[in-house]
């Protein structure tokens, strides 16, 4: 399988893909470009609002508007007039972390985790926003946090810290947000490099981008086997999800960032969004309730 071309963006540091079923829109975020990005498949058309603060994941509100996380914390954003509202900064002391991936539970809750600008200590944590604007840490010690899905009986969250080169299972309880039980379900082979954002399909099978690794794979987290492969014509691949009105499409943001010249002008596309219907169906993203 391969997947094409389908909006042609050429962001520095594309990522935290998100499809709002309301609206029928694809959002994403370019980190180092500090911008939220929203594609209408209607029209063709991406608008395009300046945050002016390094931006790691985005996700629709219910009661509507988005919620971003930057480098300094959880804000609101109103995307018509790119106006940004602190909800809560986790890390103040931390000036050297900035928020990464990140994204909604099935309760609405928003997970989203830090990471040291320069990718050297572990310096990261996980955090949930609950939609009463309270914030709990989860985990510390992370270097790169990435990944998040929750499987389709809400009992399992998998979630990644890239350099580990792992996807991880906890038990988890929708009803508080707790997780407990770690332990590893898929690793990465070597020379493949590193896992990054993910999404979960209906058949609770897990798509997992990979940074220098020119691909989206598809695992068995009960088996720990690969089940699939989408090649990507860019070097880092940085997350996917869902979306299209039947949910059958997959979206993968890229990056530029870190390619020579000549793996630019090899991949010219790099840092585009690319698609492809892999011929199962995904689960939606879910949106704040606060
Ligand atoms: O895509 C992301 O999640 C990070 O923002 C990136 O910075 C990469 O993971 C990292 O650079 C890999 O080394
Ligand atoms: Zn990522």
């Amino acid at each position: 399988m391969k997947a094409t071309l389908r909006i042609d963006a050429k962001s520095l540091l594309g990522e935290g893909p998100c499809w709002d079923g309301k609206s029928q829109r694809f959002y994403w975020v370019d980190i180092l470009g500090k911008t939220v990005h929203c594609f209408q498949p209607e029209t063709e058309t991406t608008e395009v609002t300046e945050v002016g603060d390094l931006v790691g994941a985005v996700v629709v509100r219910e009661q509507g508007g988005l919620l971003v996380a930057t480098q300094t914390g959880f804000y609101t954003l109103d995307e018509a007039t790119g106006e940004a509202e602190l909800i809560s900064n986790p890390e103040p002391e931390l000036a050297d972390n900035r928020f990464n991936d990140g994204k909604c539970d099935p309760a609405g809750r928003f997970w989203a985790g830090t990471m040291d600008i320069d990718e050297q200590k572990p310096s990261g944590s996980l955090y949930v926003l609950h939609p009463d604007r309270t914030v709990e840490q989860k985990l510390s010690d992370i270097t790169i946090s990435n990944g998040l899905a929750w499987s389709s009986d809400r009992k399992t969250m998998y979630y990644i810290d890239s350099p580990t080169k792992q996807v991880v299972a906890f038990d988890y309880e929708l009803a508080t947000g707790e997780i407990t039980n770690k332990r590893v379900v898929v690793t990465i082979p070597e020379g493949e490099g590193i896992p990054d954002g993910m999404t979960i399909d209906q058949d609770d099978m897990l798509w997992v981008a990979q940074w220098g690794g020119y691909k989206v794979s598809r695992w068995n987290p009960r088996t720990g086997e690969r089940i699939g492969e989408v090649a990507v014509p860019a070097k880092q691949v940085t997350s996917c999800c869902f979306g299209g009105e039947q949910l059958d499409e997959l979206f993968i943001t890229t990056a530029r960032r870190g390619l020579s010249e000549e793996e630019l002008q090899r991949f010219p596309h790099s840092g585009g969004v690319f698609h492809i219907k892999p011929g199962v169906k995904g689960t939606p993203s879910y949106s704040f309730k606060g």
